[in-house]
């Protein structure tokens, strides 16, 4: 007999055998149904702290707690049963030090049940990685544009233009996967660059806004889904427009609410027919 939880999960192996192989389908996913949705087409469903400023309405990621992290982490869990769940460390909660990503990364691990945890950065975090993965917690690196240093950085804007950035970027990617990252999001970068960066590392790179040559591609699901209005990076293609959808119905919904044409008689309990009249009662 089969049961969901007979199912086996993808695991951080699995995915970082793909280097070089069939590119590794991952999205984003911050609820139990949407993630119940999204998991029989996925390997990685990630739970991206994009959730801030997707679900949240926040302006960047900044604001992200790990409470938030945590919360969502499980209903993706929950709603998932056979793609490979990692979930981001938020802003504050690892860049202190190894210690501090160590005791924020195992919560994490042990409250959601996740497969491993994803932090930005690049050589000045390999320190880190490398404490994590020595003692049991795997680790998707993530380098490129590092949506959690925006202000550092000047805003959300495409990496890796001039030739010292470039540089630097190689020398991130190559440091987090000698720190042993299962694999690497390179997010915001230009394309040979993204090319050179999957060549130079033996971790699979899954990119967004990066190249079709990296090893894999991700994307925030709501903007996929045309759910997501705020700003629509230039790497987005949506493939549905729900947020089109939505309108339309909520503007359906009023107007019949309005016009008493719902709801209909198939929408209401019956019961016995000697309810008191609209006019029986003493007002
Ligand atoms: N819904 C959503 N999708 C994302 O991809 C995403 C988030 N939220 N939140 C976290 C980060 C932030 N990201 C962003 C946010 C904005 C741009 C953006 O506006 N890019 C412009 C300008 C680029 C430039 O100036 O070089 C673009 O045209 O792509 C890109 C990535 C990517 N991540
Ligand atoms: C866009 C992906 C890679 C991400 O980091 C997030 O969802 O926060």
């Amino acid at each position: 007999m089969s049961t969901p939880s007979d199912v086996r999960r993808a695991t951080v192996r699995t995915i970082a055998a793909r280097k070089g192989g069939d590119p590794v389908v991952c999205l984003t996913a911050y609820t139990a149904p949407m993630a119940g949705l999204l998991d029989p087409h996925v390997d990685l469903l990630l739970v991206g702290d994009s959730l801030g400023m997707v679900v949240y309405g926040l302006p960047t990621t900044l604001g992200v707690t790990v409470d938030m992290m945590i919360a969502h982490g499980q209903a993706v869990m929950r709603g998932s049963q056979r793609a490979c769940v990692i979930v981001d460390l938020p802003f504050g909660s690892y860049q202190e030090s190894p210690q501090q990503a160590f005791r924020t990364a195992a919560r994490v691990m042990a409250e959601t049940g996740c497969a491993g945890v994803k932090l930005e950065g690049g050589r000045e975090m390999a320190e880190t990685v490398a404490f994590l993965v020595g003692r049991g917690i795997p680790v998707l690196g993530h380098v490129g544009l590092k949506p959690q240093s925006v202000n550092a950085a000047g805003g959300f804007r495409a990496h890796g233009r001039d030739p010292a950035e470039a540089e630097a970027i190689v020398e991130d990617a190559r440091a987090v996967a000698a720190a042993g990252a299962f694999a690497l999001v390179l997010e915001g970068t230009v394309e040979p660059l993204a090319r050179t960066v999957t060549a130079a590392v033996p971790c699979p790179v899954i990119g967004i806004g990066a190249s079709p040559a990296c090893d894999g591609q991700v994307l925030v699901s709501d903007d996929l889904l045309g759910l997501f209005g705020a700003f629509t990076p230039r790497f987005v293609k949506r493939y549905a427009e729900l947020g089109a959808q939505v309108s339309e119905a909520a503007a359906a919904y009023a107007a019949e609410v309005t016009a008493r044409r719902f709801p209909g008689p198939e929408h209401c309990f019956k019961g016995p027919a000697t309810a008191p009249s609209r006019d029986a009662g003493d007002d």
